[in-house]
């Protein structure tokens, strides 16, 4: 089975429009890029479309690549004091030489819809969470919807990034799953990855989870968002090989990319609900 996230994050979408619709809420997500590398100036725009296309409004923040910290800090502190915005997001990755774990701390928590900031990311981690940053936290969605339930499965993540392996391995925890966090110094990856009954591979090479690492009847989620040597976007999983043997399966694209941003529309709209004790 493929587990179609552009279709459910189309779904999601359109479930966060009406219930703008039905409130006098007016959310707003404001960004901030630093710099102009082509792919985050990419992601930000399909951010700000996906604001278009369930009322949320939007405020885009462009600040030159050779910024200090200090500037996209006060930058930042702008939009925490300004009442009209209910969600903030600094595009990652911030160009070398900024401080992006002070940056990420100047984000108030309140205001913090990526759930990058160390009290959200304490919070989720804590079995209490938050705002949960939207990568995982839309994995999770896929898996519910999906009536994959983690409880007493066997999840292997593929990665440790702060943005998206840590969190997930934390919520497959709260999910009562039982949990292994494989990196680049993981022994026998492969020995690890072929004992999941749920795989989860986010670290940025193409096509790299192949069929000899899967169990068969595994479900198989792609976080990888690549390029292959002919420029083709695809994900960390050898699609082809492994979607006969998997029980479910992520695309790339199509799968966890668009619910991604579903969930960061989610976190917006909550953010305004609170704010207005709604
Ligand atoms: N679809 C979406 O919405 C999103 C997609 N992405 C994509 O997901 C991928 C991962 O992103 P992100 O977490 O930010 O990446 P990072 O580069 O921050 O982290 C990659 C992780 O993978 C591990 N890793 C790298 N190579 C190997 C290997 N050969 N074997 C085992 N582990 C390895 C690294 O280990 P170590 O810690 O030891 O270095 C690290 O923990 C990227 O392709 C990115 O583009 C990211 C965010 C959102
Ligand atoms: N502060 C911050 N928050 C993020 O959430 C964040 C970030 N920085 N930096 C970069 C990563 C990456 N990311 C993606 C979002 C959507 C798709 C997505 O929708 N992809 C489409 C394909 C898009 C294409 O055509 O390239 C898909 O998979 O179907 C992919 C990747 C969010 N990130
Ligand atoms: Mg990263």
């Amino acid at each position: 089975m493929i587990l179609n996230g552009k279709e459910l994050s189309e779904k999601r979408l359109a479930i966060v429009k009406s219930e703008i619709e039905k409130t006098d809420l007016k959310p707003c997500l404001a960004t901030v890029i630093v710099g102009e590398d082509p792919a985050s100036q990419l992601y930000v725009r399909m951010k700000h479309n996906a604001c278009g296309k369930v009322g949320i409004r939007s405020v885009g923040v462009e600040l030159p690549g050779d910024s200090m910290t200090e500037d996209v800090i006060n930058a930042v502190e702008k939009l925490n004091k300004d009442p009209a915005v209910h969600g903030i997001l600094v595009q990652l990755p911030l160009p070398r030489g900024i401080d992006t774990e002070k940056v990420i701390e100047s984000v108030i928590p309140e205001k913090d819809v990526d759930g990058f900031h160390p009290l959200n990311n304490g919070r989720l981690f804590s079995g209490r969470p938050d705002f949960v940053p939207c990568t995982p936290g839309g994995i999770m969605t896929i898996l519910r919807e999906y009536e994959i339930d983690p409880a007493g499965k066997k999840a292997v993540v593929i990665g440790r990034s702060v943005d998206v392996g840590r969190p997930m391995a934390a919520l497959l925890i709260n999910a009562d799953a039982t949990v292994t966090v494989c990196h680049s110094k993981t022994q026998n990856l492969a020995e690890e990855t072929s004992k999941a009954d749920i795989l989860i591979s986010a670290i940025g090479r193409a096509r790299f989870v192949g069929p000899e690492m899967v169990k068969k009847g595994a479900v198989v989620i792609d976080v990888g968002t690549n390029h292959d040597e002919n420029g083709k976007l695809c994900g960390d999983v050898d699609f082809e090989k492994v979607e006969p043997i998997a029980s479910a399966i992520t695309p790339v694209p199509g799968g966890v990319g668009p619910m991604t941003i579903a969930t960061l529309m989610e976190n917006t709209l909550e953010s305004a609900r609170r704010h207005a004790n709604l």
